[in-house]
């Protein structure tokens, strides 16, 4: 249920790959709701601790983020993705998507990306030991959090569908005529 105060909020999570990004840009195109890509907002306004050759990415300053995002998420109607959820304010999210990729499917999307070596073989662990799904649930009330198959176009479209729906309930002002 959506906070009275303010306008909707979901969050999207997944590992790398799932299809974060692809689902949030559909959503936004087909509701009022705001894309918030975390990754691109580092990398953009250099919200980050420089960059960690290990793991071949930025250093994500969580604080500098979270002020950064305060006054748009406590006005609401956005939806926000990210490959990681602990950090955020619980307070901030209605709904909390987590896209879940088959291995096989979640290995030929990675290698195209041109991932290789440890970078691969992580992000898939991660997929595999369900990670995100266990992250969402020690940070999140367990009844607002959706884990959706993100293998095909199709499951893509249904679970757009799906979060309209959940608008429709409980924010009917964010849905296009
Ligand atoms: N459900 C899906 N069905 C088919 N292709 C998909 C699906 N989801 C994503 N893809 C494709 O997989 C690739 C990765 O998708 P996307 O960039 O949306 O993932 P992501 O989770 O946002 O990744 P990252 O966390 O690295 O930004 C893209 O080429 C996208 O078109």
């Amino acid at each position: 249920m959506v906070d009275g105060q303010r306008g909707p909020n979901v969050l999207v999570t997944g590992t790398p790959g799932t299809g974060k990004t692809s689902t949030c840009a559909l959503l936004a195109s087909a509701t009022r709701l705001n894309h918030i890509n975390i990754g691109e907002l580092v990398q953009g306004l250099e919200l980050h601790d420089g960059w960690d050759d290990q793991l071949q990415c930025l250093v994500i300053n969580e604080d500098l983020v979270i002020d950064h995002l305060e006054e748009k998420m406590s006005a609401g109607g956005n939806v926000v993705d990210y490959h990681g959820c602990d950090f955020f304010p619980e307070r901030w999210f209605d709904v909390v998507v987590v896209l879940q990729t088959k291995t096989a499917v979640l290995y030929d999307r990675l290698s195209n990306r041109g991932y290789m070596d440890q970078k691969l073989q992580n992000n898939i662990e991660c997929e595999i030991f369900q990670v995100l799904l266990e992250e969402a649930r020690e940070s999140y009330n367990k009844d607002i959090i959706l884990a959706l198959p993100s293998d095909t176009i199709e499951d893509m479209s249904n679970n757009v569908g799906l979060l309209k729906e959940w608008l429709r309930t409980n924010a009917p002002s964010y849905l296009i005529d």
